[in-house]
């Protein structure tokens, strides 16, 4: 099997045109929703996006579905432009791709017993395969997410929403994608469910192999579940790294302060809480320079001018002037914030 990613992410910005309200006819603004995006994901790896709520990581996931046309950039999957067009090309690519939504109950057919909906991949894209054998294969399904004979004929009201979820992902993993997109996947479960439904993604990975792009908000469910992370803000990509390394050792000023307001596992070193002065940030308005200086506590003159470039260093990425090294491009953590961190017994 080729070595190239299965998904790559090239420079794809999304800009939605807005009609202002109560402004004069004419006058509108541009939400920048993405604004130059890239990444890859290599077979089998899940990738998580994490950053505020508004950063953009739920556009992304659609761009790279396909859902939505990016202005500019493009996306690959398994070596092929994702097409946004809907016909056979992207129904074809889209049997390979799957997603699974925050909310399981949105994503069924409340009138359709769940086995049903479980095999509706199969009718959809295996007419060839005998009515029966489409069933017993749904029925295999459930079995693997752990859902039970009996429940087959369920409708999806019947069911707890950690067993609706189980559904979505049997359907979802019908067609052996080689893509899952989880957006949010487990934050509409009762926490003691939620790990139960995260053991089985993972589980279900390990045996099938499935590479997924894992958005959350939560940096627990993150470090469980991803085999690297990128932070988003404000339409981009400000830092990506292994969980341990982004995680333990920061590089952005922001991704500092995303991490400082996370509980820290057990038995880690602790970091002081940074709270962010400023405005949230506003995908209407994005400032100059680097989006992040208004809010950002160690901002230098040269932030609020150039643009900082995404620099990439011994699989750690870093958008920030001050992670920059002088004259090359190894990568240190942002000054000052970095100093901040304590442990636990220091606190
Ligand atoms: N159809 C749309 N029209 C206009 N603006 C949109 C549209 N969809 C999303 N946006 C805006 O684009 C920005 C990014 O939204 P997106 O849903 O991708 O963020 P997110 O990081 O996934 O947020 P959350 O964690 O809250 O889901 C937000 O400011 C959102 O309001």
């Amino acid at each position: 099997m080729s070595d190239q990613p299965l998904l790559v992410a090239d420079n794809i910005t999304l800009h939605y045109a807005l009609r202002l309200p109560g402004g004069l006819w004419g006058q509108s603004a541009t939400l920048k929703a993405v604004n130059g995006v890239s990444f890859h994901l290599n077979r089998g790896e899940v990738l998580a996006l994490v950053g505020e709520s508004g950063c953009g990581k739920s556009t992304t996931a659609r761009l790279a579905l396909g859902q939505l046309a990016p202005n500019s950039g493009e996306v690959r999957f398994e070596g092929v432009p994702v097409p946004v067009d809907r016909g056979p090309e992207w129904r074809r690519l889209r049997a390979r791709m799957q997603m699974i939504y925050q909310d399981p109950l949105g994503a069924l057919d409340r009138r359709l017993p769940i086995l049903n909906q479980i095999a509706e991949p199969f009718d959809i894209h295996r007419k060839d395969m005998p009515k029966a054998e489409r069933l017993e294969r749904a029925a295999a399904l459930m079995r693997s997410v752990g859902l039970r004979a009996d429940q087959a004929t369920n409708f999806p009201h019947e069911l707890s929403g950690g067993q609706r979820q189980r559904v979505v992902i049997a359907r979802a993993l019908a067609l052996d994608p080689s893509l899952l997109v989880c957006d949010e996947p487990v934050s509409a479960l009762d926490v003691s469910i939620q790990a139960q439904v995260l053991n089985l993604l993972d589980d279900l990975r390990q045996k099938t192999g499935f590479a997924a792009l894992f958005i959350s908000h939560d940096l627990k469910v993150v470090r469980q579940m991803a085999d690297r992370v990128a932070v988003m803000y404000l339409g981009k990509i400000v830092e990506e790294g292994l969980p341990e390394e982004v995680f333990h050792n920061p590089l952005h000023p922001y991704t500092q302060a995303l991490v400082s307001a996370a509980p820290s596992p057990r038995g880690t070193t602790r970091r002081e809480r940074i709270v962010l002065s400023g405005d949230p940030p506003n995908p209407v308005n994005i400032p100059t320079g680097c989006a992040f200086h208004p809010r950002c506590p160690v901002a230098v003159a040269n932030c609020r001018k150039e643009v900082p470039q995404l620099v990439r260093d011994a699989g750690r990425a870093a958008a920030c002037h001050l992670v920059h090294t002088a004259g090359g491009s190894a990568l240190r953590p942002a000054p000052n914030l970095a100093r901040k961190q304590t442990t636990l017994e220091s606190v």
